[in-house]
């Protein structure tokens, strides 16, 4: 029994064909948006009022001069024969059944105009307008609308083109046959972002306001409008009225929740025309959200399509009558006894984290201000607004909310191995290492209270120990201590890419540290899909290529050759040789990271670094796994040769040294006396530091893959779809599933199964990964290890139940 439009939406989920609800859900890009417009309206509070004697609350409201029954439309929503065969004459029948509210008519119904008109009983009708190439055809529909009664016109600005809506991309998605727009002749339909993309007017301005008023008497709304400035555009045009809407987040991904930017255009239209808000709205109590925040009525999207799929006609009712019935019950308990009541006191933001929806969504509770703080986030950088920046909050979030789960998240280190008198002791070994090399007691004093050179002190025990450990034989000057090696890749970013056309080319998946710097300076990045040995030269060639062809310099790429994060695989050595004669070849520099080959057990593969004959490669270095993370000592060998103008040479060293003067000095002095000190007890050789904490990730990762196996045998884990890799080190394995693997499916994991993981999805920086889980083994005991995989496949066994 559905008593939640959440509950419509499982069970609508449950009836339709997979790519039709992906084409019905889904949203552009990483579908921020789309979540983002949800839980604008859970980190929102109402602020209740008692004994203000409300016994029935009356919901009717009054827009664009006609009273409806509650202050809640239909969306417009193309094709709504794929949710059932009646499509749009179910909509506005089961609309009827439950309230005189208005429905819109996509220019894309699947049902003719004339039939809705007269199957409407009451309902208002509007039309909604894409305006297509062919203005004649538009004009022909609007006349055919405004004749058989329709009475008004949305007119949808925010859709030159289709936004890029990955799962219909991945699903290879088009209408079924039999389904097309019934109002519009021609063909090409089938795809409708080819359609889009071949038919819509991409270049309209504000002027396309007076020309529906030149062809129609009918009041026109502008749908799409989310900035005050287009509300005040819109308004000046002649709109009768603003709808404040991102498409369902199916446009733009990326820009703000509706219910967010409600606020400013409320306040900038000051009440000169109605305004009307859609996206998320899910609940009656959001609806009252929306009222409270400046918003005249609301559409409601994505649950009447549920209500169509689960019941055609009744099902329609029945999510309009929990809707309505929700708004009532809140509008009592909320002491509000009209709308016109509804006002801004009726609510406030929750504080950060609280009140996150318990439903199948991508909740990323943030802190929103309401009434708009002295900083607009919007003048700030954009990288701050950026999915990649803050890819990690949501596990973050989910890891604070449920505390009892086992965690496969995240990649730290096990601590179980430190000792915090080591630290004492590794820099008591430095300074006296610098004394026994013949430094007085005050430089040996200055060695840790001072600044220190930009490059740092202890490149020669680096350079050392990069010798004795790993083959790469450079001397000290080539040699930059960064803090952390999160440094490195930004000082390296920062030098190497000059112009806007220079890109950087990463595997996909990849390790959001450099893409997260490459955001930060607005650095391009082009992502190679990744193949189970690693990046392939054939697919790294054609990238390059193919950017070349567009008149971009791909200047670097970016690999982690060994037991990757995030996706655990190590590149073989003739894979590596076969790089390296590329990167030669087509004139490109490597940028190597490689933190965790030190910490796995057995004999690595060469580094790049080692093989590089021709310094194509800029090894960045990690202490984080070998040494402490909280040190933050990272460093990055660049060994390449710098011509100057005049003739003058230096090394790529230098140059990243000078940047890192701008950004952090030098790094601590006291964190390079811990570091140089492990490096000095160990002789430099850092593996043999670490024999004994290889040996312990290592039968982490063993022990992992033998529970999975034991849990999953190979023919259980045939039958429910599932498989998995083997990385002989490492931190990371991944595993592949049959359903969505993103936010929704990890709440669901961390609440009712009580494991943790991450999704690949935030790993691929142009989308993918849906379907796959990241494992870190590093730092839970056997028992937890355990523990976790079964709770993991208890997760998936359910979640492979619900997808049959
Ligand atoms: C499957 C689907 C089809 C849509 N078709 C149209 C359309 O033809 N015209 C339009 O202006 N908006 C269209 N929209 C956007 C909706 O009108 C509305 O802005 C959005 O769905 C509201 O968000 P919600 O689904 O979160 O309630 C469509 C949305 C969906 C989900």
């Amino acid at each position: 029994m559905e008593l939640t439009l959440g509950d419509f939406a499982r069970s609508a989920q449950a009836r339709l064909d997979p790519a039709i609800w992906d084409f019905f859900e889904g949203g552009a890009g990483e579908e921020r948006t789309l979540a983002a417009n949800a839980e604008a309206f859970d980190r929102m509070w109402l602020r209740p009022r008692m004994l203000r004697g409300v016994s029935r609350p009356e919901t009717a409201a009054k827009v664009l001069g006609r009273t409806w029954d509650a202050p809640v439309a239909i969306a417009p929503l193309a094709y709504q024969t794929l949710a059932h065969p009646m499509g749009e004459l179910a909509t506005v029948r089961g609309t009827a059944a439950a309230a005189k509210v208005p429905v819109v008519i996509s220019t894309f119904a699947g049902r003719d105009v004339e039939e809705l008109a007269a199957g409407s009983d009451g309902v208002p009708l509007w039309l909604q307008i894409y305006c297509l190439r062919d203005r004649p055809m538009i004009e022909n529909l609007i006349e055919r609308a405004e004749l058989a009664g329709f009475e008004a016109l949305v007119l949808t600005v925010d859709a030159p083109r289709l936004g890029r809506r990955l799962r219909d991309l991945r699903n290879g998605f088009r209408l079924p046959p039999g389904i097309a727009p019934a109002n519009l002749s021609g063909d090409g339909f089938a795809v409708p972002a080819a359609h889009a993309s071949a038919e819509f007017a991409p270049d309209l301005d504000w002027s396309v306001v007076d020309w529906l008023r030149s062809v129609s008497s009918l009041p026109i709304l502008v749908k799409g409008v989310l900035t005050d400035t287009d509300a005040v555009c819109a308004a000046e045009a002649g709109a009768d009225g603003i709808v404040v809407s991102n498409h369902g987040g199916r446009q733009l991904d990326g820009v703000p929740a509706t219910l967010d930017v409600l606020p400013e255009i409320a306040a900038a239209v000051a009440g000169r025309v109605p305004i009307l808000l859609d996206g998320g709205v899910r609940r009656g109590r959001d609806v009252l959200a929306a009222l409270a925040l400046g918003a005249d009525a609301v559409f409601l999207g994505r649950p009447v399509l549920h209500g169509l799929a689960v019941g055609g006609a009744e099902g329609v009712t029945g999510v309009l009558n929990i809707l309505l019935s929700e708004l009532t019950d809140a509008m009592t308990l909320a002491g509000v006894g009209t709308i016109a009541d509804i006002g801004p006191e009726l609510v406030r933001p929750a504080p950060a984290g609280a009140g996150v929806r318990d439903e199948r969504r991508e909740p990323r509770p943030r802190p929103v201000a309401v009434s708009g703080g002295p900083l607009r986030r919007e003048d700030l950088h954009a990288s701050v607004s950026d999915p990649v920046m803050d890819t990690m909050n949501f596990l973050n979030e989910v890891t604070l909310r449920y505390p009892d789960a086992v965690s496969f998240a995240p990649g730290r280190p096990y601590d179980g191995f430190f000792d915090t008198e080591q630290i004492f002791t590794y820099v008591r070994r430095y300074l006296d290492h610098l004394a026994a090399q013949g430094r007085s007691p005050a430089q040996v004093r200055d060695a840790v209270f001072q600044y220190g050179p930009a490059a740092g002190q202890i490149r020669e025990l680096i350079a050392d120990s990069l010798r004795a450990d790993e083959g790469i034989d450079v001397p000290p000057e080539s040699i930059v201590v960064t803090v952390g090696c999160q440094e490195a890749m930004f000082l390296a970013l920062r030098v190497l890419m000059s112009g806007p056309d220079d890109v950087l080319l990463v595997s996909s998946p990849c390790y959001v540290g450099i893409t997260g710097a490459a955001r930060l300076l607005d650095v391009a990045v082009t992502a190679v899909e990744e193949r189970a040995s690693g990046l392939s030269c054939a697919d790294l060639e054609a990238a390059v290529m193919a950017e070349r062809a567009r008149g971009r310099r791909p200047k670097a790429v970016y690999v982690i050759p060994d037991h990757s994060n995030p996706s655990g695989v190590t590149m073989p050595l003739e894979a590596r040789r076969d790089l390296l004669e590329l990167a030669e070849r087509l004139d490109l520099l490597i940028l190597e990271d490689s933190p965790y080959r030190l910490v796995s057990p057995g004999a690595q593969v060469p580094t790049l670094k080692s093989l590089d004959g021709n310094r194509r490669v800029i090894h960045l270095g990690s202490y984080a796994k070998t040494v402490f993370p909280g040190a933050r000592v990272g460093f990055v060998v660049a060994d390449q040769a710098v011509r100057t103008v005049d003739g003058g040479a230096g090394l790529l060293a230098d140059e990243l040294a000078k940047v890192k003067s701008m950004i952090t000095v030098n790094t601590s002095p006291l964190s390079q006396a811990a570091v140089a000190g492990a490096l000095l007890t160990s002789g430099g050789r850092i593996s043999e530091l670490n024999t004994e904490t290889a040996a312990y990730y290592g039968d982490a990762m063993r022990w992992t893959l033998q529970t999975l196996e034991t849990r999953l045998p190979a023919e259980r884990r045939e039958a429910l779809g599932v498989s998995w890799n083997t990385p002989a080190g490492g931190f990371f394995l991944t595993l592949q599933v049959p359903f969505l693997a993103g936010n929704a499916a990890l709440t669901r994991s961390a609440q009712d199964f009580g494991v943790i993981w991450t999704p690949m999805a935030y790993f691929y920086p142009e989308g993918g990964g849906d379907h796959t889980i990241r494992l870190s083994i590093s730092y839970l005991s056997h028992a937890e290890i355990e523990e976790g995989v079964a709770r993991l496949v208890a997760f998936i066994e359910s979640e492979v139940a619900a997808l049959r």
